[in-house]
């Protein structure tokens, strides 16, 4: 919404090859994907709320001073969703925004409770997404998945509540693919959602929480040891412990880094002290990401712009990037391979003579 985060360091023929480039989202929230087009008309619809609809008043509102700054902000966007028709709007909206960028495939992270707490019913608000998915991939040719995850802040209730929405065979949607936990991580210790997540694993589910963002590469061991993470939110602080680095190589635990994001909340410094390249260089399977692009001045474009320079990559080597994702994603495999092959496809053609 703002270029203040925008990287325009990368050439611009490279911007070209990413914006053309096939690729994949896999940490993307769908409340913090509200565009100020869409933050606007839900402002309309909702006219007691204090989120700006202007866009320069919007710019200011999403400047956070610390990650407790943003997680109250994103409540009050949170709050401008009462209805159903609201959250079949965003998820539709969210998905066209994806698709203007050649995002092929997304995993949205939706936080249910949030809005069932505020009185939207919970088939409806199932349907709505679930509507939005079908109506996005049949116009836009982009495929949504969801992660459900636990705003572990608000404590067991919620967590109980996820899970029974994320296994219950009478309300959980169709597209729904993975089991997260979100929020703030200081004073939420992750071992407490262990039956939660041995639940959704057990329904099917795969294991994606945050982890390691605001506190240290403990809370990314706990994830794995309590949680069954097969992927990890952030993970940025693994960055500060070699053996943790090793084992999320030797395993195959890929990262969903999202550079931007960590910079807009304060998580890190700068950009330059960004720890991707740490990863990179241990063997760690990287994957870039957007988490909540309005908000942070980016999209997805941008990360791969960003990761270009931070990880010094060439076409080649974005075209690797934006493989990373595939294979990290819970897409079946025939979807796996047709989005793999049309990255090849596009990298070939652009670099033919
Ligand atoms: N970078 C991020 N890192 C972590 N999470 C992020 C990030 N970006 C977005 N989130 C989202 O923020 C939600 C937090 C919501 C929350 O804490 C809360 C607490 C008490 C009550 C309620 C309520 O709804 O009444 C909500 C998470 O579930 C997650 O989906
Ligand atoms: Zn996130």
């Amino acid at each position: 919404m703002t270029d203040r985060l925008v990287d325009a360091r990368a050439p611009r023929d490279l911007h070209a090859f990413i914006a053309g480039l096939p690729k994949s989202e896999l940490h993307v929230h769908h409340v913090g994907s509200a565009s100020p087009r869409i933050v606007a008309e839900l402002a309309a619809r909702h006219p007691d709320s204090k989120v700006p609809t202007d866009p320069e008043a919007l710019a200011d509102y999403f400047t956070f001073t610390d990650f407790a700054h943003f997680i109250e902000v994103y409540l009050s966007v949170v709050d401008l969703i009462r209805t159903p028709e609201d959250v079949r709007l965003l998820t539709y909206e969210v998905a066209r925004d994806l698709a203007r960028q050649q995002v092929r495939y997304a995993e949205l992270t939706i936080t249910p409770f949030s809005s069932t707490r505020r009185g939207i019913d919970e088939k409806a608000f199932m349907d709505a997404i679930e509507d939005a998915r079908k109506a996005a991939e049949a116009e836009f040719g982009t495929v949504l998945r969801w992660c459900f995850d636990i705003p572990g802040e608000a404590g067991l209730e919620a967590a109980e509540e996820t899970a029974r929405l994320a296994t219950d065979d009478r309300v959980r949607p169709e597209g729904l693919v993975s089991f997260g936990l979100g929020g703030p991580e200081i004073g939420v210790p992750r071992p407490q959602f262990k039956p939660f997540f041995d639940r959704a694993v057990a329904a099917g589910l795969h294991s994606v929480p945050h982890a390691g963002e605001t506190t240290g590469p403990e809370t990314v061991w706990d994830a794995l040891t309590h949680l069954q993470a097969e992927r990890i939110g952030h993970g940025t602080s693994s960055a500060r412990d070699p053996k943790l680095l090793t084992h999320l190589a030797e395993h195959r635990i890929p990262l969903e880094v999202c550079p931007t994001s960590n910079i807009a909340t304060r998580a890190v410094r700068t950009i330059d002290e960004h720890p991707i390249k740490e990863f990179a260089k241990a063997g760690v399977m990287v994957t870039v990401n957007s988490d909540d692009p309005p908000m942070f001045g980016t999209d997805l474009n941008n990360e791969y712009a960003v990761a270009a320079r931070l990880l010094d990559l060439d076409e080649r080597g974005l075209a690797d990037l934006a493989k990373n994702a595939v294979a990290a994603s819970f897409l079946d495999e025939a979807g796996k391979a047709r989005i793999a092959a049309e990255i090849d496809t596009y990298t070939t053609g652009w670099l033919a003579p």
